[in-house]
């Protein structure tokens, strides 16, 4: 497989089962993906076009990687890419208007964001599978929101405020749109990350392709003064890109760039790890 994730330092490609582990209570996640994202060197995503500026140069490589053997696959994902992108900037400009801001506010954050498109499969689970078999653990996204389209086989769960799991069953002709940690964070809590997982329990085979954005790895991410209480003091920002990789290489132990950070602090752990050649 010349595509496997392990041969790229930007986690992208295929991964096959049980190489996640979103959740670490659980055996790991019972599904196969197939992960593409943001960069600035692939002509698709038109790095010029969207910044008026040249591609950083000390950025020689891609970050994603393609199966050789179908050629079809990297121009079926990125055709969805072109319609789901432009949806998710327009989501964008709807929340900046939602918390009373210009429509524009959270433009510059997003100029070449950092995003992510996973194609995911996950085969049918046992009936009498034991409770901590996932085919995706329980976690919030790594992101600032994330559009889920689901085919027609149920499996998504997500966790209530009482605490409940209730089914985010698909329906024709929608997206289910999650609220990741990045937007948590800018509104001080006041919209919680979604906690869901997956469980597919139906015996068919269940296909999902989450697509996440959140902003550009050198944004650092503000409360908006609107989510903050009278005299509540502003909590420090946090940078994009430092935190991302906070969350990305816990849950995926297995991948050369997490056992080469093994060792390393946290508050030392950046983004740019994943630009390694
Ligand atoms: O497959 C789904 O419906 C959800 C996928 C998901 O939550 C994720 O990839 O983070
Ligand atoms: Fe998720």
């Amino acid at each position: 497989m010349d595509a496997h994730a392990h041969k790229n330092a930007a986690m992208r490609g295929y991964e096959p089962m049980l190489e996640t582990q979103l959740d670490p209570r659980t055996k790991g996640d019972i599904k196969e993906a197939f992960t593409i994202g943001d960069c600035v060197i692939e002509s698709e995503q038109d790095y010029r076009g969207r910044t008026g500026q040249d591609a950083p140069a000390h950025i020689v490589k891609s970050q994603n990687i393609w199966p050789s053997a179908v050629p079809w696959f990297r121009d079926g994902m990125y055709r969805y890419y072109q319609a789901v992108f432009p949806l998710a900037m327009k989501l964008v400009r709807i929340f900046a208007l939602a918390f009373g801001l210009e429509e524009t506010a959270f433009d510059k954050d997003f100029s070449f964001p950092i995003w992510g498109m996973r194609a995911l499969h996950y085969p049918p689970m046992p009936a009498d599978a034991e409770a901590n078999a996932n085919g995706l653990g329980a976690h919030a996204d790594f992101s600032w929101i994330t559009m889920v389209l689901q085919d027609t086989v149920p499996g998504l769960e997500v966790l209530n405020q009482e605490g409940a799991w209730v089914d985010a069953a698909p329906k024709p002709n929608t997206f289910v749109c999650n609220v990741g940690q990045y937007l948590e964070r800018q509104t001080n809590g006041k919209f919680p990350a979604t906690v869901h997982r997956v469980r597919n329990k139906t015996g068919d085979r269940r296909y999902s392709i989450p697509f996440f954005l959140s902003q550009n790895p050198e944004a650092n991410v503000e409360v908006l003064d609107c989510c903050l209480a009278d005299g509540e003091k502003k909590p420090a920002a946090t940078n994009v890109g430092d935190l991302y990789i906070r969350r990305v290489l816990p849950a995926r132990k297995k991948h050369p760039t997490s056992i080469q950070c093994r060792d390393v602090p946290e508050c030392e752990l950046r983004y740019s790890l994943l630009y390694a050649e």
